[in-house]
């Protein structure tokens, strides 16, 4: 921005920059006519984000000044996507009136639009929440203590929660995926945070416990905060107060929909690390997008709000086991009476109730809102019909909460016509019949059309010219006029408006009365019908509480109908919870890859306990290994939401966490290296795992040399056993740590075959018992496509392993007994390539490789290259 004193500017940007240093970090819109025009940073920010031309706007302080404008009428799809990309926009408007103004027009902040607080349905997404999240830090007896709050606008919801350390900080951030952050400007892992998208840093008083505090009691009208549990979370209360403050600042009213604050215990349910989350691919899949997920599996709901629910219970499992078992009642009863499908066709007629309440609450609902609130409240009686009769507790409690509004249902569907237009401004949104004023007005100006017609007709007989005729325009109002040729025929009271170029235009006292009439009828049935309006908005909030109740009553009810209709259509079966210890799973299945591949699935069994509590995965590469591990994570995890599990049987002790370590990726932007970042999951686990948790590792120290990787992945697989004693599933290249598993007392081996048929690989993708005996790596690599003549050396090159190191290396035929074994050890080996004369040579080549900087081609290159070498 410019830096001259504001002396040397212009009135017009004097005014610019008296609000804009009021909202100095948001992209402000200042309205010019029929645009909004950007200035300075803003500007450049906003042409570089939008693609749109950044030009000048003359001069002020003797500096140019950069501008970019959008016109009026589009600038909502250009907020969208600011928004969408993290932007908050502060829109200023005109409010004095440019004829009698001296100096610049009076402007003032119409609206705020951040990306976390946005309820208007052109900017929200369906199927997600859009959280507004806010965090306090404080330190208490040396522990980093963060407190959270985090607000969905368009429903109310509004929860707290500490967790304690970093860790837990950035898997909280993976959990809830805001769209906006709000943290003080002496945050400590400010950096970190930055790195998300929309966060906006307030100054360090906003979070003060005291004001907070008072904030929440006067929102929620109460004495203290105990009734809500969260007297003692200190930085939570502190976080919320910064964040309802915000939130009050930005839509510039009150938010009556908020009515309550929930805590969320962190004992209450099983807790799931970012690197999991990503992992078990939960509703965005390894590559980023939304397919192949286990939402993508599982939402068949039938409202969005449902969907929204449906992916808050899978972020966030639960351990009570009697709301699981009240859920999973609720599942079998309708699995069994089919009620899934009497359900479909009234909740679909529901739609988002969450969010059109909330929009009536924020006194922003349009009105289409209202007609869909109408659709919904007139669904609930059938809903309350179909639940009457059944047995589960859940359901009749679901039952009593969802409630018909009779009353609100008949004035609803009084005042509204079919198809109200998009806004209110401009009327047309109440039908005949419900407001004796708004009609009779209406009429006034409906019947202006039959009675200038008449007036036309007796004119034309009293004047005799034909070509007459009695018309409106909105800058002259009413009007006769006569084609030029008969004008001088026009009749004395005639006064002459406008001359065109082939017709004159007069006006008469009498069509000057009545256009007064009509006129002013039109103008106060449109204020009429915003009075209405505002009344009908009064009298839904009446009812909001209740309201909300039903909503979120009808959510759950979405989501078990859902879980339901799955349960059926993927023949899932209800598992069964509890605290004995052990996981037991009969033919289970990997949900999403049964639904994506052409064959069928092989199911396979589990059995876990306290003497077997780790199980060493070996097997050859695509033997189903990850398949395997993850099908059991994800079972457990839908466990523990309530839901059916894709297997025959399932009994399943409630865990505490479920940890993964899988797949190797890099954290550029965090500046981890792969085997940084492998190293780091792994510490997670073995700092936090306890004996209820469930933790799944892949392959872990692949990411090193041989021999530091396998010693690694040897002591980590022993500290689980022996000190942790959790549930682990270890999948493994290694095969040296079969031995281990052998010799541990609560381990065991188990592998995943394959066979070759015709010198091809076939995968059987079924687990046994024992070890693996061999890894097919060549055969692998041969369906992948790697080239003939490079496997053929390969093979040549393994054979002289072979000899050269004493290896004994079975190739050709599948064996229950491992037949890769080291001269002089029983143990089953895989053929180490490290273990040759050129060992030192080839290691200090590979160890010269700059992997991070190099192209994949390079990569490739400089395999062929070390290829020819060794
Ligand atoms: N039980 C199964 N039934 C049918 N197909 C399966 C099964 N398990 C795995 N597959 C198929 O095999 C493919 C490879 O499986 P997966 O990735 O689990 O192998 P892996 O042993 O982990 O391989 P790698 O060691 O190379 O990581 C899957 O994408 C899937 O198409």
């Amino acid at each position: 921005m410019s830096k001259t004193s504001p002396d040397n500017h212009t009135p017009m940007m004097r005014q610019y920059f008296s609000l804009k240093s009021q909202h100095p970090k948001q992209l402000l819109f200042y309205r010019m006519g029929d645009f909004y025009e950007l200035f300075y940073d803003d500007a450049k920010r906003a042409a570089q984000l939008l693609d749109i031309t950044l030009t000048a706007r003359g001069h002020s302080g003797g500096q140019p000044i950069p501008m970019a404008g959008i016109p009026f009428h589009a600038a909502e799809n250009y907020i969208a996507r600011l928004v969408r990309l993290g932007e908050s926009v502060v829109v200023v408007e005109q409010v004095g009136d440019p004829a009698t103004s001296k100096g610049p027009v009076e402007r003032q902040v119409a609206r705020i639009v951040t990306p976390g607080t946005i309820s208007d349905e052109a900017y929200l997404e369906e199927k997600r929440e859009n959280l507004l999240l806010s965090i306090a830090h404080q330190n208490r007896k040396g522990l980093d203590i963060f407190g959270f709050s985090y607000l969905d606008m368009a429903s109310g919801r509004f929860c707290v929660f500490e967790v304690d350390g970093f860790d837990a900080l950035s898997s909280e951030l993976q959990r809830l995926t805001p769209r906006e952050i709000l943290i003080s400007e002496d945050f400590p892992a400010r950096q970190t945070i930055l790195l998300e998208k929309g966060v906006s840093e307030l100054g360090p008083w906003h979070f003060d416990y005291e004001s907070s505090y008072r904030q929440l009691i006067q929102q929620f009208n109460t004495k203290d905060l105990s009734g809500f549990g969260c007297e003692a979370l200190t930085a939570a209360v502190a976080s919320a107060g910064a964040l309802l403050q915000y939130a009050k600042d930005t839509q510039r009213s009150a938010l009556p929909h908020i009515q309550s604050i929930t805590v969320e215990h962190k004992d209450d349910s099983v807790l799931i690390d970012g690197a999991t989350r990503r992992n078990l691919e939960i509703d965005i899949n390894l590559a980023g997008g939304s397919s192949n997920t286990l939402i993508s599996v599982l939402d068949e709901c039938a409202t969005p709000m449902g969907s929204r629910l449906l992916k808050r219970w899978l972020h966030t499992p639960i351990r009570d086991l009697a709301e699981i078992e009240a859920r999973q009642q609720v599942v079998e009863e309708m699995k069994a009476q089919r009620l899934y499908e009497q359900l479909e066709s009234p909740l679909k007629k529901i739609g988002d109730l969450e969010r059109i309440l909330s929009r009536v609450a924020l006194r922003s609902a349009r009105p289409r809102d209202l007609v869909r609130l109408k659709q919904a409240l007139e669904a609930t009686p059938e809903i309350n019909q179909l639940l009457a009769t059944t047995q589960s507790q859940r359901l009749s409690q679901l039952n009593s909460r969802i409630v018909a509004q009779p009353e609100l249902t008949t004035t609803l569907n009084k005042a509204l016509v079919e198809n109200p237009p998009s806004v209110v401004r401009d009327g047309g949104v109440f039908a005949k019949g419900y407001d004796r004023e708004l009609d009779e007005l209406l009429s006034l100006s409906t019947n202006a059309t039959d009675y200038l017609a008449e007036m036309e007709r007796s004119e034309k007989e009293r004047t005799g010219i034909s070509s007459l005729k009695v018309g409106f325009n909105r800058v002259h109002g009413y009007y006769i006029e006569i084609s030029r040729l008969h004008s001088d025929q026009a009749p004395v009271e005639y006064i002459r408006r406008q001359t065109l170029k082939n017709a004159e235009r007069f006006i008469t006292p009498e069509l000057k009365t009545f256009e007064d009439k009509a006129l002013s009828a039109k103008s106060k049935a449109l204020a009429r019908e915003k009075e209405l309006y505002e009344a009908l908005l009064d009298q839904l909030n009446n009812a909001l509480s209740e309201l909300q109740t039903s909503s979120q009553a009808l959510a759950q009810l979405d989501v078990l109908t859902t879980f339901s209709e799955r349960a059926e259509a993927l023949n899932l079966v209800c598992p069964e919870l509890h605290n004995r210890g052990g996981i037991q799973i009969q033919g289970g299945r990997h949900p999403v890859v049964e639904s994506v591949i052409s064959e069928p699935f092989v199911p396979n069994d589990l059995d876990m306990h306290e003497n077997r509590s780790l199980l060493m995965i070996t097997g050859p590469n695509m033997g189903g290994k990850s398949t395997y591990m993850r099908q059991i994570a994800l079972i457990a995890l839908l466990a523990h939401t309530g839901a059916f599990v894709p297997a025959e049987s399932a009994s399943i002790s409630v865990v505490d966490r479920i940890f993964t370590r899988m797949g190797s990726s890099d954290d550029l932007a965090g500046g981890r290296s792969t085997f940084m970042v492998e190293m780091t999951e792994t510490a997670n686990i073995l700092n936090n795992a306890s004996q209820q948790s469930l933790v799944l590792m892949d392959e872990v120290g692949r990411g090193t040399s041989t021999f530091d990787g396998l010693s690694l992945a040897w002591a980590a697989v022993d500290y689980l056993a022996n000190q942790l004693k959790c549930y682990v599933l270890f999948a493994t290249h290694y095969f040296e740590l079969t031995t281990l598993a052998e010799q541990l007392d609560n381990a065991a081996n188990v592998h995943l075959t394959a066979t070759e048929y015709e010198d091809e690989i076939v995968f059987l993708h079924k687990v046994h018992a024992g070890p693996a005996s061999q890894s097919y790596g060549l055969q692998v690599a041969q369906l992948a496509g790697v080239p003939r003549n490079v496997i053929s050396h390969a093979k040549q090159k393994l054979v002289q392993l072979e000899v050269s190191t004493g290896v004994e290396v079975e190739t050709e035929t599948v064996q229950t007994e491992p037949k890769v074994k080291i001269a002089g050890s029983d143990t089953p080996q895989q053929p180490d390539l490290f273990a040759q004369a050129d060992q030192d040579a080839l290691k200090n080549a590979l160890s010269e490789l700059d992997i991070d900087n190099m192209t994949p081609q390079q990569a490739i290159n400089e395999l062929y290259r070390l290829k020819t070498e060794f």
